[in-house]
């Protein structure tokens, strides 16, 4: 660390260490720059801003009172880490930040040992604090030793199941862990749900009042803040905590709530914590969503998250769409199809502007839920509408479903109940990296007895996929589409309604049969261009279905064709899969038909365009033609040799 005073305290900040040499005032200054460095590198790169300005004050003080990474701080969700990452010896990357080869968006075990656990999907972080703090009780051997297993959970993190049942076993195991409730009243739009409200009550009465007067003046009156603030913030703690609340009611010891930008009460509170915790304890923090920068406080969403931007104005630089997104055309249809049916309804978890169902939300919002983050029982929900007599549509994002997928199988499919799943974001999406890739929906859907599995080609199929789900009252239904624009195509009046388990010939040709599922269909009509230029004209088709297959398709094109092509934006065990299996039984192979399939591999792609991570992952149209002229080649040796 520089110690030379006209340089920036930031500059002189190397490693978390270096806080501890800072005075209380220095660290209030700290956080002004942290706050500062923070809007300009999101400016360049994009990505979420308002959830990591309203945790910068809180970031310095824990990073001035804890000893990390020896004590392990937990950031759920981690959509709020940038300035975490700018302290832990990341900052000359942050501009790299969700970028092709760059820092990802998250916190990542793999990228510093600053980041404990990583994370993306939100309400694991109570959990991971816990096994820390056992692992620690128990002699477990962690490289960066052990310390104390810290949390920080936001308030629309806190209402998911996976949070409470943390919260219950911590209760019992009554280990020292400390969890810091992040309450900035937002989710990613204002959140909802029973224990919002009894958020807002806790800190609506005098207590926080008094609190607040106390702890400042623990600070402002004392020559030592350090010791003197901890002796009477612990004083205050004693006197002023709320008793009888939800979390105390669950084993917890319950602190709060404090003004979390406030240095003056963070530092002494979280100090006093650290000195006398002993079982489980619950910071309640209150904060501003997009805090210090105004257009991201002004903004709906709190800054939520940006594309890059003019700081000086907030204006986001977008570039201008040619087609609409998958997302906008499915929340207008949706309400199209509520406006003539009055059984329909819509679930979303938390993520109603992401899904496209805030425009159901306006037009019909009795009949729109949004379920807080709660996955789990937006399904099991929907399926209790769905077997109450309504038409449910359950819209979630791929990699989102994943967390409800028991309720899938046990709830809906067992049942056969008639849910319509919308997942968006399937496929790889780009800056979100892994975390968020729509990767495994078709794998655990079409394995599913009686389910109707369907991939949208572009946003005219999309259209029809629509009615076809809202007309299906035999069992459950999903449709699948990415993010993002869609191909452009005229989108028509009305969705017609499909017969299930039927694919499309899109255009015929010979020697070599594309059969795509999904929206990698323009990827191969370009590949198909490519190789017409070699005079290979290959048959495209498109097949709607992963589940029921469509048999006659594909065993005819298996028996018009040497090669038969799959191509899918999913994991291995999906649509592809399912067709091997069918030509293995019907025999074709013994025919001598060349099949492959084109998935996703077997890894994890990091974030970059989506079009890069479609090349890492070979599904682009360059690799759809390399991979046809190959088994051409082959067929052609072959050929000769027979
Ligand atoms: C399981 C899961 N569902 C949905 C999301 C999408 N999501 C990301 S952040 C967020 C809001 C989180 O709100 P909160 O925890 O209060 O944090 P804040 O952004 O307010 O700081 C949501 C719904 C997610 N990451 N994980
Ligand atoms: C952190 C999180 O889970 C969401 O904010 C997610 O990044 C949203 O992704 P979309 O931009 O695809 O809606
Ligand atoms: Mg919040």
């Amino acid at each position: 660390m520089s110690n030379r005073p006209d340089t920036p305290l930031l500059d002189r900040v190397e490693s978390p260490a270096d806080l501890k040499r800072l005075s209380d005032d220095e660290l209030a200054q700290l956080a002004h720059e942290l706050r500062a460095e923070t809007i300009s590198a999101v400016s360049e790169t994009g990505g979420h801003l308002g959830a990591g300005l309203g945790v910068v004050e809180l970031t310095v003080a824990l990073h001035a009172v804890f000893d990390a990474p020896r004590d392990k701080i937990i950031w759920d969700v981690s959509h709020q880490s940038y300035p975490h990452k700018i302290l832990t010896g990341r900052r000359d990357r942050i501009r790299t930040l969700r970028q092709k080869g760059g820092l990802s968006g998250f916190t990542k075990r793999s990228e510093s040992p600053f980041d404990p656990f990583g994370a993306a999907h939100s309400s694991t972080s109570i959990s991971a604090a816990l096994g820390f703090a056992v692992a620690r009780d128990l002699g477990g051997a962690c490289d960066t030793g052990h310390g104390d297993a810290i949390a920080v959970i936001g308030d629309g993190a806190m209402s998911a199941g996976m949070a409470f049942e943390a919260m219950n076993n911590a209760g019992a195991l009554n280990k020292r862990l400390i969890v810091i409730l992040n309450d900035n009243e937002m989710s990613i739009a204002p959140p909802v749900g029973a224990l919002s409200s009894y958020l807002s009550r806790l800190y609506a009465g005098e207590p926080f009042q008094e609190f607040k007067a106390a702890a400042k003046g623990a600070v402002s009156l004392l020559p030592e803040p350090f010791q003197e603030g901890a002796r009477r913030a612990k004083d205050m703690l004693k006197g002023l905590a709320v008793g009888g609340t939800l979390f105390e009611e669950l084993g917890f010891s319950y602190v709060g709530p404090i003004d979390g930008h406030d240095i003056e009460q963070l530092l002494p509170v979280l100090r006093t914590v650290r000195q006398r915790a002993t079982g489980p304890i619950l910071l309640h923090v209150l904060t501003k969503k997009g805090k210090g920068y105004p257009p991201a406080e002004a903004a709906s969403d709190g800054g939520h998250a940006t594309a890059k931007f003019d700081p000086a104005t907030g204006k986001q630089k977008k570039a201008p769409g040619n087609a609409p997104s998958y997302t906008s055309v499915f929340g207008r249809a949706l309400v199209e199809h509520a406006a003539r049916d009055e059984r329909i309804v819509a679930v979303t978890a938390a993520m109603s502007g992401g899904t496209g169902l805030n425009q159901f939300q306006e037009r019909y919002p009795s009949r729109c839920f949004d379920v807080g983050i709660a996955e789990q029982h937006a399904v099991t929900f929907s399926a209790g509408m769905a077997a109450g007599g309504l038409r449910p549509f359950c819209a979630l994002y791929s990699t989102f479903l994943q967390r409800g997928y028991d309720q899938v199988v046990h709830d809906v499919a067992i049942q056969r109940l008639p849910v319509r799943f919308a997942i968006d974001r399937a496929g790889l999406v780009g800056a979100d990296g892994a975390t968020h890739a729509g990767s495994f929906d078709i794998a655990f859907l079409a394995n599913l007895p009686g389910f109707v599995v369907m991939a949208a080609a572009d946003e005219a199929e999309l259209v029809h996929m629509i009615a076809t789900a809202a007309a299906h009252d035999e069992g459950p239904i999903a449709f699948r589409y990415p993010r993002g624009e869609g191909e452009g195509v005229d989108l028509p009046e009305r969705g017609q309604t499909l017969e299930i388990g039927k694919g499309r010939i899109i255009e015929e040709g010979q020697r070599v049969a594309i059969l795509s599922y999904g929206a990698r269909l323009g990827e191969a009509r370009r590949a198909a261009e490519a190789l017409a230029a070699r005079g290979i004209t290959p048959t495209i088709a498109d097949a709607r279905f992963a589940k029921p297959l469509d048999r006659e398709l594909i065993l005819s094109l298996a028996a018009r064709h040497e090669v038969l092509l799959t191509i899918e934006e999913g994991a291995v065990g999906g649509f592809g899969s399912h067709v091997a299996q069918l030509l293995a039984e019907e025999g074709v192979f013994d025919t001598g038909l060349k099949y492959r399939s084109m998935m996703l591999p077997d890894i994890f792609i990091d974030q970059a365009s989506p079009a890069d991570m479609y090349a890492v992952a070979g599904l682009g149209a360059e690799q759809i033609e390399a991979r046809v002229l190959d088994l051409l080649e082959i067929a052609q040796i072959k050929g000769k040799r027979a």
